[in-house]
């Protein structure tokens, strides 16, 4: 079976590891093109519009990106669409203090995809999963996942498998999935073949994520960011968390808030 495939325009690795994991069993295939698009302020919805319609005039052709946000309940909302900047200045440490003078610690984790293509308006679709922010847990994550626990984990101490059941991204990306069944009747871009919605993401070693695609056509999963991005070794949450060293396939950081982790 073909498979159809789609253009996903992130500078973050971490996301679209999970989303190819995510999509694994839809017969959707990704293909990535590293570039950091311009956001603008705005609601999460005006945000990814905006992101989703730069990348396919940059790209020329049809796109999806998505826009990920940590919502804390107690702050209306906050930090939102703007949890990179906290994250880079103030860490996970500092994103757990700023709901120390409340008693709700409830937060919403969103993930907004938007499909488009140059020229016409984005769709979008929309996953959020609720959960609660706690001091920081668990090895082997990326950006503020050592901070939300959902059912009494945090997304940090989950192995990819389960991270990628109850997600945002999951959410986000079986209605993607389901509007791309609608709309072309099969995940094969009308060479037959369908793409069921990604019910069950196949198990992924996290630790992985960052360095090696599983996939098998046996690419590296850097492939798609190019040269530079290897030899950079990325910032995997892309948040002023360093990489300390790549041993093996493994991708080591120190988060600002000193924390270690693995990706
Ligand atoms: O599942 C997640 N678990 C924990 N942290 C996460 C997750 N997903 C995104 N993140 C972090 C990355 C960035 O600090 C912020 C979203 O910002 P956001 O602009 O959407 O991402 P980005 O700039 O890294 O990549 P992109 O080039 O696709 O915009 O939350
Ligand atoms: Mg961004």
């Amino acid at each position: 079976m073909s498979s159809r495939t789609l253009f996903f325009v992130t500078s973050n690795p971490g996301k679209l590891a999970e989303a190819k994991a995510i999509l694994s069993a839809s017969g959707v295939n990704l293909e990535s093109k590293n570039v950091e698009i311009t956001e603008i302020q705005g609601t999460i919805e005006e945000i990814t519009r905006d992101k989703a319609k730069r990348a396919a005039e940059q790209i020329g052709g049809p796109v999806i990106v998505e826009d990920t946000c940590l919502c804390f309940d107690a702050l209306k909302g906050l930090p939102g669409p703007y949890v990179k900047h906290f994250l880079k200045e103030i860490g996970t440490r500092g994103l757990t203090n700023m709901l120390a003078a409340y008693d709700d610690k409830t937060a919403q984790a969103v993930c907004t995809f938007a499909y488009c293509e140059p020229g016409s308006e984005p769709i979008l679709f929309e996953g959020r999963t609720k959960g609660k922010v706690v001091r920081a847990r668990g090895e082997g994550s990326f950006g503020w996942d050592p901070i939300f626990e959902y059912e009494g984990s945090t997304y940090a101490e989950m192995d990819s498998y389960q991270k990628n059941k109850i997600s945002h991204r999951f959410k986000a990306l079986q209605k993607l999935t389901a509007w791309l069944e609608e709309k072309h009747g099969g995940g094969s871009g009308g060479s037959g073949g369908s793409a069921p919605p990604p019910a069950a993401p196949k198990p992924v070693d996290r630790r992985n994520m960052g360095g090696h695609d599983t996939s098998s056509d046996g690419g590296s999963f850097f492939d798609g960011f190019g040269e530079e991005v290897k030899s950079r070794a990325i910032n995997i949450a892309g948040d002023g968390m360093g990489i300390r060293k790549a041993a093996g396939r493994e991708w080591q950081f120190d988060s600002p808030d000193g924390g270690r982790g693995k990706y």
